[in-house]
């Protein structure tokens, strides 16, 4: 299709094509219409636009505004004797050149800086926002001409800036002189391909490519002294998925780390001074499942594969020179592979742990060290284990049912959609293949039509209409003779006529589809409340797709649940909760749902639990620091609230449309009027347990409304639903 990275599937963001030369966005600036410069002043997530998708055919592009600058700082913290890690930190959400929403806690591009006797090895470079400060905070480190090696465990079009400062610096600090030994540049064939088409293209960069030696990574090749010994030795594995084709990971043999790059990564700004993850997995596991479900998810079993392949085990750090061989005892491996899934296939095998480290694979780590957000080391076990699980739960979604999300974005908005989206889809049981349209192929079009139940289709409107190659994708899915029997929706971006949508649902009505939910359409950057629609709809179309799936198999009824109920679930069934009402509520995004598992869990500082199921949309707002507000429905009165709130909503549907409501007092999160009291709560902590959130909130405000009528108890039948 349009863009020359052909192979590359993306979830999000697309990969930005420059638009080149500021004469020519002067030019067009001249030319804008009276609705494009509308558009300018008031577009205002405006990163550079993907030029393959805005061309000539669209009308003169609008007038850029000037990006409000980011702020950005360096930090930088020994993580071993000899490793320290440069993180290009930004605390503010504007910085959404990956994960396109959700990014509440900021991020950072870390890289790391290896010293051995002889070498001293730079693992990454940041994205070009950072590339002064990081140019900065490195040559207080070393001087740059002291640079061996460079390993760049991912290459983003976005970070070559960065590349191209710091290769300029060091020639202008000296370093190229004859007789001096060239910088070996360690890289991936695609990042290789992508280096040599961008920098290579340049005249006026071409030469720093001359200056350096790039050398292509073979899986298990060593590439770069970690230590005095011969066998310290940094070691490329190479980890490709669809969307990050060029994906390596090195193992530090010496410190037991592994610089995992994508893999382990999160979104998140650790706080000034914590360069590890301080606070574990209760501070940052909802980062790493988000940073999961969003750019891993949807290459569930190249993953999975990177999983099997590095086979890592969490180990010690070595105390000083100690030899080699991983100490880990044999039982307690044992453990760690039967915690980590990885026997699961092998019930009788023998110990693995009995081989000695040199003869397996696996690798020892103490700490991984990601390209994004803190270094884990105390929640290293269980992030190991969780993800394991989080790529099973894909796997298994995935031989059931998957649906496909096919989008094309130029600034990126509508690509915060697909992200929303995709993420109900996964939330909904379906595995997700999200596809952005300018870089995959239509033969990857069609093969992820063929082996999809339903499909979502996104397109922003430029110049009056949808970008070729979404209308291109579209034939080749039309023609898929299995695409008709699916459900299907479609969404984008417009800014003031938006005929891009209504062109795809005429399409795809006219020619008989059915539809999962209604069309989506999303006035430029989209809202906190349209983000919750978006994974509304997911939701939706995941159910609907299992729906059809289920229907083909034999009907549970209601009263069947009760009659296979074991022991265990009848007896659970006299566990009883109070009614009430929780709402939450997040910039223009507000939603509700019935809670009877409430219950108080502190005195001082008063704090409560709310167990909310993993599914639910509502979960999306009640991360840490997130604000709800609790009605306790009044003895009498739960019929009403329970019809209300018991029958089925579409996406984006108000909730509370059948109940009176008012605004709470500190929040104004809507509350029952009838209710007998209320509570206004802050998200302290979560933890997962089974297919619920346990969440755990200290108590802002609360007030009795009605003193003389108890609270409603919710009494069941069984403990297998509600
Ligand atoms: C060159 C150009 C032409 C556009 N033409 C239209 C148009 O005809 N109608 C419209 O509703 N919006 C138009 N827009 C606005 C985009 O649809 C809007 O910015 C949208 O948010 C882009 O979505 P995206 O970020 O997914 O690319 C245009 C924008 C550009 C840059």
């Amino acid at each position: 299709m349009a863009s020359g990275l052909r192979s590359e599937k993306s979830l999000a963001c697309v990969q930005a094509v420059p638009v080149r030369g500021s004469a020519r966005s002067l030019k067009a600036a001249a030319r804008a219409t009276r609705q494009e410069r509308r558009f300018a002043r008031r577009s205002a997530f405006v990163p550079q636009a993907s030029a393959a998708l805005v061309t000539k055919e669209h009308g003169p592009a609008p007038v850029q505004p000037p990006s409000a600058p980011v702020n950005v700082e360096a930090q930088v913290s020994s993580v071993a004797p000899n490793i320290k890690v440069i993180q290009s930190i930004c605390r503010s959400d504007r910085l959404k050149y990956e994960v396109e929403y959700g990014m509440r806690r900021g991020t950072t591009d870390n890289s790391y800086l290896v010293t051995a006797p002889g070498a001293v090895t730079l693992v990454d470079v940041p994205y070009e926002a950072y590339a002064e400060n990081f140019v900065a905070a490195l040559e207080k480190q070393t001087p740059l001409t002291a640079l061996t090696h460079i390993i760049l465990t991912h290459l983003d079009a976005k970070a070559i800036p960065s590349l191209e400062l710091l290769l300029q610096r060091r020639l202008a600090a000296g370093a190229g002189a004859a007789g001096s030994s060239p910088l070996q540049v360690v890289l991936s064939n695609p990042a290789l391909r992508l280096l040599q088409t961008t920098v290579g293209e340049k005249a006026d960069k071409a030469p720093l490519l001359s200056s350096i030696q790039l050398v292509v990574a073979r899986s298990g090749a060593a590439v770069a002294p970690c230590g005095p010994g011969a066998d310290d030795q940094l070691k490329v594995i190479l980890t490709p998925t669809p969307r990050w084709p060029d994906l390596l990971v090195v193992h530090d043999p010496l410190n037991r780390v592994l610089f995992s790059s994508k893999l382990f990564s999160a979104h998140a700004a650790p706080p000034a001074g914590d360069a590890l993850d301080e606070g574990g997995w209760e501070a940052y596991g909802d980062d790493w499942r988000f940073y999961f479900e969003c750019m891993l998810a949807p290459s569930a079993r190249q993953a999975a594969a990177a999983l099997d392949k590095l086979d890592l085990v969490p180990a010690r750090r070595k105390p000083g020179s100690a030899p080699r061989v991983n100490k880990t005892s044999a039982a307690l491996r044992g453990f760690f592979r039967n915690l980590l899934g990885l026997n699961r296939n092998k019930p009788d095998s023998p110990a693995p742990a009995a081989a000695p480290a040199e003869a397996s694979e696996q690798l020892p780590v103490s700490e991984l060290l990601p390209m994004h957000g803190p270094v884990v080391s105390s929640a290293l076990t269980q992030l190991l284990v969780e993800y394991r699980r989080w790529v099973d739960e894909q796997l298994a979604a995935a031989a059931t049912a998957c649906a496909s999300v096919f989008y094309a974005s130029a600034y990126g908005n509508t690509a915060a959609l697909a992200q929303a989206i995709s993420r109900g889809i996964t939330k909904g049981g379906v595995a997700v293949n999200t596809l952005n349209l300018e870089l995959c192929t239509l033969d990857e079009v069609a093969e992820a039509t063929r082996t999809s139940q339903g499909f979502v289709l996104g397109s922003p409107t430029l110049g009056g209409h949808m970008p070729t190659q979404v209308s291109v994708a579209m034939g080749t899915i039309l023609r898929e003779p299995n695409a008709k029997a699916m459900p299907c929706g479609v969404f984008g971006s417009f800014g003031w006529s938006g005929e891009a949508v209504d062109e795809m649902e005429g399409r795809l009505r006219d020619a008989g589809f059915g539809f999962a939910f209604d069309a989506i359409r999303v006035k430029f950057k989209p809202t906190a409340k349209d983000l919750l629609m978006c994974e509304e709809s997911g939701r939706a179309l995941a159910q609907s797709i299992k729906k059809k799936l289920k229907s083909r198999e034999t009907n549970v009824v209601a009263g069947a649940r009760a009659q296979a109920a074991s022991g265990p679930q009848l007896a659970m069934g006299r566990v009883v909760g109070s009614l009430s009402v929780l709402t939450a509520k997040d910039e223009d995004a507000t939603s509700a749902m019935l809670a009877s598992w409430v219950s108080q869990a502190s005195f001082d500082p008063p704090g409560l639990t709310v167990a909310v199921k993993k599914d639910r949309a509502i979960e999306k707002l009640l991360i840490v620091g997130g604000k709800f507000a609790i009605s306790m429905v009044a003895e009498g009165r739960d019929k009403k609230v329970m019809k209300a709130l018991t029958r089925p909503f579409g996406p984006g549907e108000d909730r509370l449309a059948d109940l009176e409501t008012e605004p709470s007092p500190t929040l104004g999160a809507p509350v029952l009027k009838e209710a007998n009291s209320i509570l206004e709560c802050s998200v302290v902590s979560r933890m997962e347990a089974g297919d619920h959130y346990i969440v755990y909130a200290s108590v802002l405000e609360g007030k009795v409304l009605d003193e003389n009528v108890p609270t409603a108890v919710h009494h069941r039948k069984v403990g297998n639903h509600y």
